[in-house]
Formats: C-alpha cells, structure tokens, sequence
C-alpha cells in the first residue's frame, strides 16, 4: 500500500530524513517511533506532500505521489491528523467534517458523517462550536474524525494519543482498532509510549536522527540495542 524508497529531506544544513525506507501492506497498523527531533513529524509531511524531498520515492498503491501536491494526495486516499489540533474554531464540529470531506473526498456525504460522527463518540457535540467546550480528548477524537471524513484508505495519526490520561488512552486504542476493521484502513501512528505500540501495532519503525534504526514486531524492534540506546541514551538499559 505505501513504499518509501530513499526517502530524504534537508531543511538547509539539516538532514532531517536520511535514505528512509520501508514497506506496509494494507490494513497494517503500524508504529511509527524515535526520539524528539528524530524526523516523525517530517516523514508524515513528506508523505502527505508539505515537504517536498530531496531524494527519493514514495509509492503509494504502486504510484509514485511523491510530485502530487496535498489535495490530490488527499483525493488518492492519504489522511491525517496533526500534532496540535487545528479545526476551525468558528465551525461546528459537523461543519469541520463537511469542510475535511469536500477537501478529501469532493463531496458532501452527511451519512457518511453521521457514521463517523457516531463512531467517533462525538454525536452530541456535533453542532456545537469547536472552540467552546471541547475537552483535550474530544478535540483529539474531531482530529482523527476531520481525517476520516477525507475518505482515507491510510490513515497518519501524529501523537493522537499523548497527553491522555490511561483510561482514556485505552479506550482511543481500542477505536482506533474499531476505525482500521470497519472502515478497512491502513493506519500509521507516531507515538512514544512503548506499550501502547506494542499493544496497537503489528510493527514498528524506529527513526533515530533521521534514518530508519529498526523495522519489525515492537517486540523485535524494542529488544534491538540501538533502539534502547536510542530511548535511554545506554544499550544496557
Ligand atoms: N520546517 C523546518 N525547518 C527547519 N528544520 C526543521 C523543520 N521541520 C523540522 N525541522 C527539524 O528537522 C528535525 C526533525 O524534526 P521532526 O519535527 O520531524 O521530528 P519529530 O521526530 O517529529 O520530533 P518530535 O517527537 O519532537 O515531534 C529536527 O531537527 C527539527 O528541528
């Protein structure tokens, strides 16, 4: 489903990827995992067309997108979320996911709404302002919902899980494992607890200052010397 192949990215001086590389088939939920400033957030834009590379492919159902600009990467079925979560404050939460699926999908589909919107546990907010009331956890429930609503068959979720409390992590877990079997998507995730991908993902890439370190179960990657001296700086850890 997604290839990339020497994928490389400088900001200036900065090499901020490195000839990355990896595969995944469709339906994967895959970990996505390295230190601060590791590059996460830099191959996500590289993927969804923000930032274009240096060097390079990247295949997406055997084409090469890697010229695409946004929308039309967005039409071909990548999604994703951001660290911080951006709606429009002004909107409803509905009208957020109108605004996400005419850019995505280049209609409006309220059914297809109302299915996500119940998926997503956020039917009793939905026509109310995003920017009022709106908890962390439900502000991070309308992110992944505006990625939905794009008609995704790949979902990039940047750190959708950080910053929530245990319970409710569980339980975002649990939907985003709902989200991959009902709606038949491919799902990347960046996120730093170990546990979680190991309960979540049936891989893990590990990105250390820009290069790919490890690539396999989380119980391979996890055990392997150069991810734990990348975690704890000790390879004894
Ligand atoms: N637009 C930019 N211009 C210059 N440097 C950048 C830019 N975006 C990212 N970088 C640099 O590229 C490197 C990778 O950053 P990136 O945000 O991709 O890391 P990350 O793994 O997502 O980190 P974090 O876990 O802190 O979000 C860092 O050194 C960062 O400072």
């Amino acid at each position: 489903m997604l290839k990339l192949e020497n994928v490389t990215v400088r900001f200036g001086g900065l090499v901020a990827l490195k000839d990355v590389s990896f595969r995944m088939g469709p339906g994967e939920i895959l970990g996505l995992v390295g230190p601060n400033g590791a590059g996460k957030t830099t191959l996500f834009n590289a993927i969804s067309g923000l930032v274009r590379p240096r060097g390079g492919r990247i295949l997406f159902e055997e084409q090469d997108i890697g010229r695409l600009p946004l929308h039309q990467r967005a039409r071909r079925g990548l999604g994703r979320t951001f660290q911080i979560p951006q709606p429009m404050h002004q909107l409803t939460v509905r009208e957020n996911l109108v605004v996400a699926q005419v850019f995505g999908a280049g209609r409006a589909d309220a059914a297809r709404l109302d299915e996500i919107l119940e998926v997503m546990d956020l039917k009793s907010q939905a026509d109310r302002d995003a920017a009022s009331g709106l908890a962390l956890q439900e502000l991070k429930r309308l992110e992944v919902a505006k990625a939905l609503a794009t008609n995704p068959k790949l979902l990039l979720l940047d750190e959708v899980l950080a910053g929530l409390e245990s319970q409710a992590k569980r339980h975002f877990m649990l939907k985003l494992k709902e989200l991959q079997a009902r709606f038949k998507i491919g799902i990347v995730i960046v996120e730093h607890d170990i546990e979680t991908i190991s309960n979540l993902c049936s891989r893990a890439v590990v990105l250390n200052f820009g290069q790919v370190i490890a690539d396999g179960t989380p119980s391979e990657v996890f055990r392997n010397p150069a991810v734990v001296e990348s975690y704890t700086g000790t390879a004894h850890a």
